[in-house]
């Protein structure tokens, strides 16, 4: 299958699941049919699953929380996790299965058993699914014989980000408040809705450029949220990237280190809970840290970018870069001062992501 049409495939599940509509994921080891439980009531769950057999499928680390996780001697303890269906579980039921931040108000019961799982590689691929669409990764499953809205195929969710594709779309001059010589550059790919954009500055010569990776944050860029550093961090780099001879500010739509707006949302409320920034993404089924820096270095290597003066404080960025083929030759920190608010998730990236700060 072309990378095209793979990318087109993995686009219609993306899109299905979050509309709540049926999908067949097809993996070596078999088809599964999924429905996302974000967003299932009693009439759609019908419709999918009319005879009430649908089991439930979510992470590892959700099933750890419900105490499931020692039912099954799992061959990789990253599998998802398979919860049998008993008759008392309806979409109520599930969501509640699914959704960690509704744990303090509807303290489950259970008693909740794992199923082995069929497909194990459709399973995990399913969960990849659910990041990318930015929904619960808790799916209604049924074997892989029946109707489905979309079919796709997990070397297509696999793909479904890279940045082959990538491409220029368009340029501009754009005069910030930073510096006047700008220039924005977007980025376009045929497989994935997010433009990327970077914001050249300065008057381009040999010299390697002040590179920034900003991963979008809506909380922090627009509304000045207080929980991060995302704001400051920008209006810092940009200025840092002005004043030096040239540099690019590089913005990813990567909200939430790649979870998404609403999962992100979802991890703060678990923060409120008292979880950290870490075990709140972790609690939610997620990776600590979703994104992949490769996108970065195609959009520098379409800029005609190999070598850069990398600011961050993360060391797995400057790791990602080089692993892309892009030399960093340099790192630079970008320290601001902590707020009563942002101070235990600074501590966190110090203590648990490896920040240098
Ligand atoms: N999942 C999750 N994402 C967060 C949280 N707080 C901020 N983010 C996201 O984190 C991303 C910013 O990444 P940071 O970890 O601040 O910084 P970094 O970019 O990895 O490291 P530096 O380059 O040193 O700043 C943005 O996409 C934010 O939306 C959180 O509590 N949970
Ligand atoms: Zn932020």
């Amino acid at each position: 299958m072309s990378t095209h049409a793979k990318g087109r495939d993995a686009a219609r599940a993306i899109d299905a699941l979050r509309r709540g509509w049926p999908i067949r994921l097809n993996a070596e080891d078999g088809a599964i049919r999924l429905m996302a439980v974000e967003g299932a009531d009693a009439v759609t769950l019908a419709g999918f699953d009319p005879a009430g057999r649908a089991d439930i499928l979510i992470s590892a680390a959700r099933a750890e929380t419900l105490k499931l996780a020692n039912q099954l001697a799992a061959a990789d303890p990253d599998w998802p996790v398979l919860v049998e269906r008993a008759p008392w579980i309806d979409a109520d039921v599930a969501t509640a299965i699914s959704d960690p931040v509704l744990d303090l108000a509807s303290p489950l019961k259970g008693p909740f058993r794992a199923l082995p799982l069929a497909a194990p590689h459709a399973a995990k691929a399913a969960l990849r699914l659910a990041r990318l669409a930015g929904i619960l990764p808790a799916f209604f499953l049924l074997d892989g014989d029946g109707p489905a809205e979309v079919d796709v195929d997990a070397d297509a969710i696999g793909a479904y980000d890279d940045a082959v594709h990538l491409a220029i779309a368009t340029r501009a001059r754009l005069p910030v408040a930073a510096g006047e010589h700008a220039e924005i550059v977007a980025f376009r790919s045929a497989d994935e809705p997010r433009e990327h954009v970077a914001l050249v500055m300065g008057r381009r010569d040999a010299s390697p450029p002040v590179i920034r990776i900003h991963s979008e944050c809506l909380t922090g860029d627009v509304l000045g949220s207080l929980k991060c550093d995302c704001g400051p961090q920008l209006h810092q780099a940009l200025h840092q990237i002005a004043d030096a001879r040239w540099g690019i500010l590089l913005y990813l739509r990567q909200e939430g280190r790649g979870i998404g707006l609403v999962n992100k949302l979802r991890a703060y409320a678990l923060q409120d809970q008292g979880f950290d920034t870490v075990d709140a993404n972790v609690r939610l089924g997620f990776a600590i840290d979703a994104r992949d820096f490769s996108v970065a270095a195609r959009m520098l290597d379409l800029l005609g970018v190999k070598d850069v003066r990398l600011l961050t404080n993360n060391p797995n960025k400057v790791a990602g870069l080089e692993a892309a083929g892009i030399s960093v030759t340099e790192r630079l920190p970008i320290v601001l001062p902590a707020n009563p608010h942002n101070e235990r998730y600074l501590a966190t990236k110090r203590d648990r992501t490896g920040h240098q700060l």
